[in-house]
């Protein structure tokens, strides 16, 4: 039963993307920002900025040993100060939370903060977890996703994390065991790895990395399993505290692990494995089932994700509901931090101007994985290109690094770029690299796949600095068979 009602001109569900949609049109305004999590949202608090505030200090342990050695420099990696690395990176990250909190809840006269789980009563008329009733002129759905974890026993248990929580560990796990071969899994192990645990990932196919194109998964699954222990073809079946008493008091669990449906089957059917702490990272859950989205007739897609015209409305019935938007992962199954602030630069110009809107335009959305070594990927992987446009129709190209002058001199053997296009025209259908700075690199084919500049052009129409490492680029894209544009 509702306690009070308020009205707003605008609500805003979330207070990650959601909290860039506050511009200076709404001065004057009223403006609720509702999130019943750390003001922020998943980027900034657990998600890209903190892993990556993990894995530049990870690079450079990684980096002594058997790479320094090769190249003659005697780099000696004497562990990680996990506690203290912890520290300087959740320090720096709370404290622009709780001043965005601080900002938005208590200085600004025209915003206000929501700290609770609201849920739909009708299309603009929220309820919260307290019972106050919310109404708004204009609504904006960002409610982003959450960690997807199993079902099967012992999930709870305290030695379980997710990536909101493995972050925050009292210190470096013995071993870690990581469930799961995607993104956030990869990322986790490559980092932990190299700061001394002792990781185990474990995933269900048998490729890490499955999405990315074939070249690219193969090689870094063979990479990953040099550095780390890689199992796969296994799925977890149960988590229970370790048998012996003094083990389980630290924390110690044992994870059953199952033959995973539909991989080939050979060797056991069972395995045990002990960890003192386990990552699942099994991919992401929408936040559309928090939010009763039925009660506001919002229709919601086959992926779970809001569905939305190109003006990034949300649909009732197929039909766009006036003045009710929804951007990022609650609404796109890209799950990206870029997609969701073009998102939200889209949902921020039509909240201002209903009248002249304004489209999202997705692609090619670029995506980079920080593992060692880094993967990124724009467009078709060959095997979507050999599906969409058959043999006869595409050309492609992998580039190594080692043989390219940067590549050389690093003495790399293990970077690649996979670069695919149309045949005719020279349109470039997808790019696909693994290497060092792959995220870097990875730009100019974004570049060339947004501009529409074919191939041949995108080479040869600019200079590429000698002996700079996007020659890894500029020569896969001169292997293609390609119309030559002319320019040399
Ligand atoms: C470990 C990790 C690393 C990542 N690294 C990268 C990366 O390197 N690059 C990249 O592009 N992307 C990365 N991502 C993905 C990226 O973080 C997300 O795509 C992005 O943050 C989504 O933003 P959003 O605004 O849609 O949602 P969020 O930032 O998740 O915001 C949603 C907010 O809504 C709140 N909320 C939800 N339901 C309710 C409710 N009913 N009531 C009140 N509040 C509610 C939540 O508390 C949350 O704060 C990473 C994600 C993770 C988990
Ligand atoms: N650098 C980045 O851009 C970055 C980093 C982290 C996360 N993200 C975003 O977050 C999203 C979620 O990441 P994620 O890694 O959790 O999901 P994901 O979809 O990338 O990978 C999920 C993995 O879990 C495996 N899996 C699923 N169910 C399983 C089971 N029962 N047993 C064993 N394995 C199982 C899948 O085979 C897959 O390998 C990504 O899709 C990405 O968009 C991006």
């Amino acid at each position: 039963m509702a306690t009070s009602t308020e009205h707003h001109d605008l609500l805003i569900i979330g207070s990650g993307s959601g909290n860039s949609l506050v511009t200076e049109h709404w001065e004057g305004r009223s403006v609720a920002i509702a999130d019943s999590g750390v003001f922020g949202g998943t980027c900034l608090n657990v998600g890209c900025i903190p892993t990556k505030m993990y894995a530049y200090p990870a690079g450079l342990a990684a980096s002594a040993g058997a790479e320094s050695e090769r190249l003659g420099v005697g780099l000696e990696f004497t562990g990680a100060d996990f506690p203290a690395i912890r520290d300087r990176i959740f320090q720096r990250i709370d404290a622009i939370s709780e001043g965005g909190l601080r900002y938005r809840r208590d200085e600004l006269e025209h915003t206000s903060v929501i700290q609770e789980e609201v849920r739909f009563v009708g299309p603009r008329r929220v309820r919260t977890a307290s019972g106050r009733e919310v109404t708004a002129d204009q609504v904006v759905i960002a409610a982003g996703s959450r960690p997807t974890l199993p079902r099967i026993p012992g999930v709870d248990l305290p030695s379980v994390h997710t990536s909101d929580t493995v972050m925050r560990l009292p210190r470096l796990p013995r071993r870690l065991l990581v469930i799961g071969g995607g993104f956030i899994a990869c990322e986790f192990a490559s980092i932990f790895a190299a700061l001394g645990s002792e990781v185990i990932q474990v995933n269900r196919g048998h490729r890490l990395l499955k999405a990315h194109d074939l070249s690219v998964s193969t090689a870094f699954t063979e990479i990953a399993a040099r550095q780390w222990d890689v199992r796969t073809g296994w799925t977890p079946a149960g988590v229970e505290p370790a048998a012996d008493p003094d083990r389980a008091a630290q924390g110690w669990v044992r994870v059953r692990l199952d033959r995973a449906e539909g991989q080939e089957q050979t060797g056991t059917v069972e395995e045990v494995v002990e960890a003192d702490a386990v990552l699942m990272a099994i991919g992401r859950t929408p936040n559309t089932d928090r939010l009763d989205v039925d009660a506001a007739g919002l229709d919601v897609t086959e992926d779970g994700v809001l569905a939305t015209d190109r003006h990034q409305r949300v649909l009732s019935g197929g039909a766009p509901v006036e003045g009710v938007y929804a951007l990022g992962d609650v609404a796109n199954t890209w799950q990206l931090k870029h997609v969701a602030n073009h998102e939200a630069r889209v949902v921020a110009h039509n909240l201002e101007h209903p009248e002249d809107l304004r489209s999202a335009d997705l692609a090619p959305v670029p995506a980079a994985v920080f593992t060692r070594p880094q993967v990124a990927a724009v467009g078709l992987t060959v095997e979507q290109a050999l599906a969409e446009h058959g043999a006869d129709a595409i050309t492609v190209k992998t580039q190594a690094f080692g043989d390219v002058a940067y590549g050389w001199a690093m003495e790399d053997s293990e970077g690649l770029c996979t670069v695919v296009a149309e045949k005719a025209t020279g349109r470039i259908l997808g790019g696909h690299i693994l290497g060092h700075d792959a995220a870097n690199l990875i730009q100019p084919l974004v570049t060339g796949m947004a501009f529409g500049i074919d191939a041949h052009r995108l080479a040869r129409g600019q200079y590429w600095p000698h002996p700079a490492l996007t020659e890894v680029v500029e020569n896969a894209l001169l292997g293609l068979d390609v119309p030559d544009s002319g320019l040399l």
